[in-house]
């Protein structure tokens, strides 16, 4: 056991890990594609929504309260919480292919990543999900009515949820989209359909890294 951690210890030491961030709309079918993509690609799925949200339920934790107050409001939680639930979750991982879903979602995201995290792992590209508005509240309600627990797929918190995606999240796209990073997926259709366009993009992807290596 401690031949193997050390082994994979090393070899993480000198390969830097692939990240594909994952943005879209809340309800635009991120989630959703993102356990497709693990299944036929092999990348681990980070959700920063789903780190929050256990976060949120450890009994005790000091910041459960902050982060629900965030989610309900539809805002972003401080990024010092986000970018240390990423960066655990990735060192406690075996693999070193993350799709990190739903992040960088705003300018305190995006410097915190910068400041922390960016010289150690290589980016890959931008999976950006772009669906209709009204698709992605009919999708969010749906999931709402149909038990998903979460306490913002109702109407009050979705309006909030895309007030910030349009003035805070959009902007990030915009600024991966001027370094030619972003890769856009057409999110209205089925979710085969969407699977079909966003498989051709990783194999492009991974096509060119590695003709890249040769
Ligand atoms: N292409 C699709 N067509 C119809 N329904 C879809 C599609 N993709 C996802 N859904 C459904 O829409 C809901 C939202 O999908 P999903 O959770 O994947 O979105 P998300 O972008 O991760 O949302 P959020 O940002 O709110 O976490 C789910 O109930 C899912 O089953
Ligand atoms: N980088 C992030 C990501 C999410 N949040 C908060 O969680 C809510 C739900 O996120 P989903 O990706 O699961 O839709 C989101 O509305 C934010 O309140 C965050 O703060 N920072």
């Amino acid at each position: 056991m401690l031949l193997i951690t050390t082994l994979r210890r090393l070899s993480m030491a000198n390969v830097k890990p692939s990240i594909v961030f994952v943005l879209g709309g809340p309800g635009s079918g991120k989630g959703t594609q993102c356990a497709k993509i693990i299944k036929e690609f092999g990348y681990v799925h980070l959700s920063a929504g789903d780190l929050l949200r256990t976060e949120r339920d450890i009994p005790g934790s000091r910041y459960g309260d902050l982060i629900e107050k965030h989610i309900r409001n539809g805002t972003i939680v401080p990024v010092e919480i986000t970018c240390n639930l990423l960066h655990a979750a990735m060192n406690n991982s075996r693999k070193d292919r993350f799709l990190i879903d739903g992040f960088p979602r705003n300018q305190d995201n995006l410097e915190g990543w910068n400041r922390e995290m960016a010289a150690k792992v290589n980016l890959q590209f931008v999976l950006f999900f772009d669906c209709n508005e009204q698709v992605c509240i009919d999708r969010c309600l749906k999931r709402g009515s149909s038990g998903s627990g979460r306490s913002d797929d109702n109407e009050e918190s979705l309006k909030k949820r895309f007030i910030t995606y349009f003035k805070d999240t959009l902007p990030i796209v915009d600024h991966y989209q001027k370094q030619n990073l972003v890769r856009k997926i057409d999110a209205n259709s089925s979710e085969d359909t969407v699977f079909e366009e966003v498989k051709k993009c990783f194999k492009e992807v991974i096509l060119i890294s590695w003709e890249y290596q040769m």
